[in-house]
């Protein structure tokens, strides 16, 4: 089967890059190959010669330039240099010619602006003939036959095809020049920016080509620009008609010109990536990928917006004539419509290069009434086109809403919009300083609207194993539906990202603008340290679109002023907090009060042991043992804070308590609770306290207490048979009673301390969040 391989621009770029090309070509023995300039090389050229012929010395400099890459490649190629030495001399003839005569026409430029195929089709052609007799080169304008549209010329396929056949040996390895062609007189012609694209197809139709490979440095169509939006997804397969719209709307993998003779004969394309050939690509036929409804978003830059309104004197189907014919007289380029009938106004958007003439058009067309005041015209300037396409775009409930809301709350602006019925794409005008924004949030909230993206502050031991929990249970949720997608995770001074690389930061701000960027839809932030600092910052992550997912018991312990604002801001933001791990790790403490407060039940009293430290310390006091020898054990077993007076002195019990006082609706402070603090406490105390509870049958327990309004911790005898009593180890224990629960409180009791399980609490909290945002 015949193929058709068009080798880039931007594969086009070093000796490397001409190596691989070579390897490709000789590999599978590919008959003909279509090449373009080396990469910038049509740009440099244009550039040469609007410098010469203004008359500026800096075409020298831009032709110095220009033949420095072409040489050095060729030397690193091995190539031998005379060839090329004496195109690049007829080039800075050319436009010696220009800064002489002070002037170029199109056709000049054509002339000068082909030489880029010329040098970069013999460089190939040079060094693949080094190896191989059986390699030809072809310049295109011996066989493409054009009309005299000089840099956008209309191919008269009848002689092309003949021309070709004469010419191209199919026998042989073709190296092609791309782009270029000559008219009926043999002036050369170009077929257009991004005419290669055109070439391959043209070629492709006349051979009645099986396929056509355009190599590139993408892997193949994404779904967004995966320079801009960098989680954009590969498309495998893409029809005929999303890919025209697609292009349409300016996406360049692949020109629409080139896309009609591949349409006409159904030759399939492949967009395949040069760096990385184990990649299948993208492939544009009659067929598509049905599940993927929506094939991707695209934007045209640099465009204009023009709104004509009418005040409904002259009847809505002669306005819009009058305007058509006026635009179209003037040859300018319509790219969108949008039209509100009610008030006869319409928008017209077109490129930015044209909007001055139609202005002039439009103006000259409705003097009168514009003098009379029935039409105002007015204008926006820096427009950007957006469009989302797909098959599935005209039946695709919702989708407007779902692309327009995360656009408002970004407080992106949409200027015009324009959707048919069975259209396949919606597009719309937005200013382009919004564009990238723009185009990732479209993007993400099409494609990644399933997905919690999680940032991780603090890798201490709770972080790392919260870290390690996602990762290892990674597929069993995504088999749930919710794919929780670790974006980074930072120490005090440094982000790491997925990819591999980190950046360092010396304030919340910077983390908070580099994710903002991304323009995810779903962001949580897991605080997995015990830092103030972040916690003051935790507004500024809400107020970016962040969810806040936290084992930290420092927000919800603010004074209560400060407390409130971030609740507030929550509010306002629609955000949510979750905060499981705050009290007993990962036992459904916090969650079981909310659902009890949710169902109306009312929490009469909390009752429990909150600290695992304390817990294990009692639960270890016995006739004979010190308590300062327990305190002791407990830190070598790595159950105290690295201070043990952290635990002793009850602070963590009673931020504990705090947290839960004010989830059922108490309005205090940590000042207002009664603490017993045990870091002076001697072991003859305990040891007396021991005695006495032991001979009345009971046992001494550090027990918090939330009831009346008011919450307070200090060491209590309990009943031996109380579950108080039954604790073991680090075990916690929380008795709840309520108006349901009043003679047998509910009790929740097991291991309140330690990293996996305060994992669970951070983790369990996720999967909540995911469920209400997915
Ligand atoms: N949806 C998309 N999928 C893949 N690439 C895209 C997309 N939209 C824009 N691009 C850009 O198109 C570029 C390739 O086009 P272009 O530079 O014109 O290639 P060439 O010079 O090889 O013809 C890619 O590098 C990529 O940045
Ligand atoms: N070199 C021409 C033609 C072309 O198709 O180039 P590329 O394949 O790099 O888009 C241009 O830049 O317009």
């Amino acid at each position: 089967m015949l193929e058709i391989y068009k080798f880039g621009g931007s594969i086009l770029k070093n000796a490397d890059d001409i190596r691989k090309i070579a390897d490709i070509i000789i590999k599978d023995g590919n008959k003909i190959n279509i090449f373009s300039a080396l990469h910038g090389v049509t740009d440099g050229l244009i550039k040469i010669a609007e410098y010469a012929s203004k008359k500026d010395v800096k075409y020298i400099s831009e032709i110095d330039s220009l033949r420095d890459y072409h040489l050095k490649i060729c030397s690193d190629l091995g190539v031998d240099n005379k060839e090329i030495g004496e195109i690049l001399i007829r080039v800075k003839d050319i436009s010696e010619y220009l800064y002489k005569e002070g002037f170029y026409d199109l056709s000049l430029l054509d002339l000068i602006v082909g030489y880029g195929e010329i040098l970069s089709s013999n460089i190939v052609y040079l060094f693949l003939a080094k190896d191989s007799s059986n390699i030809e080169l072809i310049d295109a304008k011996n066989c493409i036959r054009t009309d005299s549209t000089f840099t956008s010329a209309k191919v008269d396929f009848e002689a092309t095809s003949s021309l070709c056949k004469n010419l191209v040996n199919i026998g042989k390895i073709n190296i092609i020049t791309g782009f270029i062609a000559s008219d009926g007189e043999g002036r050369p012609t170009t077929l257009g920016r991004n005419g290669s694209d055109y070439t391959a197809a043209l070629l492709g139709k006349i051979f009645s080509a099986g396929k056509i490979v355009i190599w590139k440095d993408v892997d193949g169509v994404f779904t967004a620009n995966p320079k801009i939006v960098s989680n954009a997804i590969q498309i495998s397969k893409i029809s005929y008609k999303e890919m025209s719209e697609l292009s349409y709307f300016g996406n360049k993998v692949v020109s629409l010109m080139a896309l009609s003779p591949a349409i006409s004969d159904d030759i399939p394309i492949c967009i395949r990536g040069l760096y990385n050939i184990t990649n299948e690509g993208t492939l544009i036929s009659s067929k598509t990928d049905e599940e993927m409804g929506i094939k991707g978003i695209t934007a045209i830059e640099d465009v204009s917006l023009i709104n004509i309104n009418s005040f409904n004197i002259l009847g809505i189907g002669e306005f819009l004539k009058q305007v058509f014919s006026a635009i179209n007289k003037a040859n300018i380029n319509i790219i969108m419509i949008s039209q509100s009938s009610s008030e006869s106004s319409i928008s017209i958007c077109v490129r930015s290069d044209e909007i001055n003439e139609a202005i002039r058009v439009i103006n000259s067309e409705f003097t009168k009434e514009i003098r009379e005041n029935i039409i105002s015209i007015d204008v926006k300037n820096n427009q950007s086109i957006v469009a989302v396409a797909g098959f599935k775009i005209a039946n695709q409930s919702g989708l407007s809403g779902k692309i327009f809301s995360n656009l408002g709350l970004a407080n992106i602006n949409i200027n015009a919009i324009s959707q048919g019925l069975c259209a396949m794409s919606i597009s719309f005008a937005v200013d382009s300083s919004a564009l990238n924004l723009c185009v990732k949030l479209i993007h993400n909230s099409i494609f990644e609207n399933k997905c919690v993206n999680c940032l991780i502050i603090g890798n201490g031991v709770v972080g790392s194993s919260v870290i390690k929990m996602i990762n290892s249970q990674r597929q069993y949720f995504l088999e749930k539906g919710i794919d929780l997608r670790i974006i980074g995770y930072a120490n005090s001074k440094e982000v790491f990202l997925p990819s591999g690389e980190s950046f360092k930061y010396s304030s919340y701000d910077e983390i908070i603008s580099w994710f903002s960027k991304e323009a995810l839809i779903h962001y949580v932030l897991i605080d997995c340290t015990s830092s103030d600092d972040l916690v003051a910052n935790y507004r500024k992550f809400i107020d970016h679109g962040f969810n806040i997912v936290t084992p930290n018991k420092k927000a919800n312990t603010l004074n209560f002023d400060e407390f409130e604002k971030l609740q507030n801001c929550l509010k306002v933001n629609k955000k949510y907090m979750f905060y499981e791990a705050n009290v007993g790790a990962g036992l459904p403490i916090i969650s079981t009060i909310k659902d009890l407060i949710d169902c109306g039940d009312e929490i009469v009293k909390i009752e429990g042991i909150f600290s695992g430290t304390l817990s294990y310390i009692f639960n270890n006091l016995s006739n004979g043992v010190k308590f300062s020898d327990i305190v002791k054990m407990a830190k070598e077993n790595g159950f105290t804070e690295p201070d043990p007076r952290d635990d002793l002195c009850g602070m963590d019990v009673a931020r504990k308590l705090l947290i839960l006082a004010r989830m059922i609706g108490y309005r205090i402070n940590l000042s207002d609770l009664k603490i017993q603090n045990l870091v002076d406490a001697t072991d003859e105390q305990i040891f007396e306290m021991f005695d006495s509870a032991n001979k009345e049958n009971k046992t001494l327990r550090y027990v918090g207490l939330i009831e009346d309004g008011k919450a307070s911790a200090k060491i209590i005898a309990v009943d031996n048979d109380s579950p108080l009593a039954s604790t073991k180890h680090t075990d916690n224990i929380i008795s709840i009673t309520t108006k349901f629960y009043n003679k047998t409180p509910l009790v929740i009791r097991g291991a309140g301390a330690g990293a996996d399980v305060t994992a669970i609490g951070v983790v369990s909290d996720l999967i909540k969040l995911a469920n209400i945002l997915l």
